[in-house]
């Protein structure tokens, strides 16, 4: 599903933040990416939904090779992945139902396949009650929840989640934690960096600790392994 061949990545300013980078991880696998603060965890990430390009080696996402990917091809990548952030990325002025119907419409789904879907991930993640809220109106971890809906809305190959919890106060993460554990238990692969060594130690999963931009661990249903 994701392949990395000595992957490297220096941002213009000679940062280099990873480099000697390989790595495997196929279809239905749910990794955890652990590491420092500065280590090359959020590099690593937007590498696979294109966001960031390698300077050098070979990145293969869902059958597609980025480092050939035309740029007119990267909104069909997306495609393949839903992307979950730390500061959940609403739009203010929609209601949460049309925050997650925007996603439908961008690939030109008809209204009637919008409407059935954006239902069907509301009840996914319990907000039926919220769909003609505003995003303001809702709590920190309700937010997150929509913006889980909005990224599985189009049933992506992978999910991706950058620190998804790291907004959230324990009980709401644990709730967020049940959502993904639901959506990867479907099939889904589910990607996420975090620097929670609660939810790591306790949700076993395969662990990829990543130190000064390359991988020092690699281990299925691996610790945390750094204190706090
Ligand atoms: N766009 C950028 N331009 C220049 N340097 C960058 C850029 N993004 C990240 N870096 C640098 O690359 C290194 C790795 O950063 P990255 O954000 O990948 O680490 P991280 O492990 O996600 O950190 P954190 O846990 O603090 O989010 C850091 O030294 C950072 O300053």
């Amino acid at each position: 599903m994701i392949t990395m061949k000595d992957i490297s990545k220096t941002y213009s300013n000679g940062v280099t933040a990873l480099s000697g980078i390989n790595v495997n991880i196929d279809q239905g696998e749910f990794v955890y990416i652990v590491g420092p603060s500065g280590a090359g965890k959020s590099s690593f990430i937007r590498l696979i939904y294109r966001e960031v390009k390698p300077t050098s080696g070979q990145i293969v996402v869902a059958n597609k090779d980025l480092s050939k990917l035309k740029e007119r091809k990267v909104p069909y990548l997306r495609r393949d992945i839903g992307v979950v952030f730390q500061d959940f990325k609403l739009l203010p002025k929609l209601t949460i139902y049309e925050n997650i119907a925007f996603a439908m419409e961008v690939i030109e789904q008809s209204p009637r396949i919008i409407r059935k879907r954006v239902m069907e991930v509301l009840e996914l993640v319990d907000l039926k009650n919220k769909a003609r809220s505003l995003p303001h109106e809702l709590s920190g971890g309700e937010q997150q929840r929509v913006s889980i809906a909005r990224a599985i809305v189009n049933h992506p190959k992978i999910v991706i989640a950058d620190e998804p919890t790291g907004n959230l106060d324990p009980d709401t993460s644990w709730e967020i934690m049940r959502v993904f554990e639901e959506i990867n238990s479907r099939g889904t692969t589910l990607i996420m960096a975090t620097h929670s060594k609660e939810i790591v130690n306790t949700i076993k999963h395969r662990v990829i600790a990543i130190e000064s931009g390359r991988i020092v661990r690699d281990e299925y249903r691996g610790e945390y392994g750094y204190e706090g």
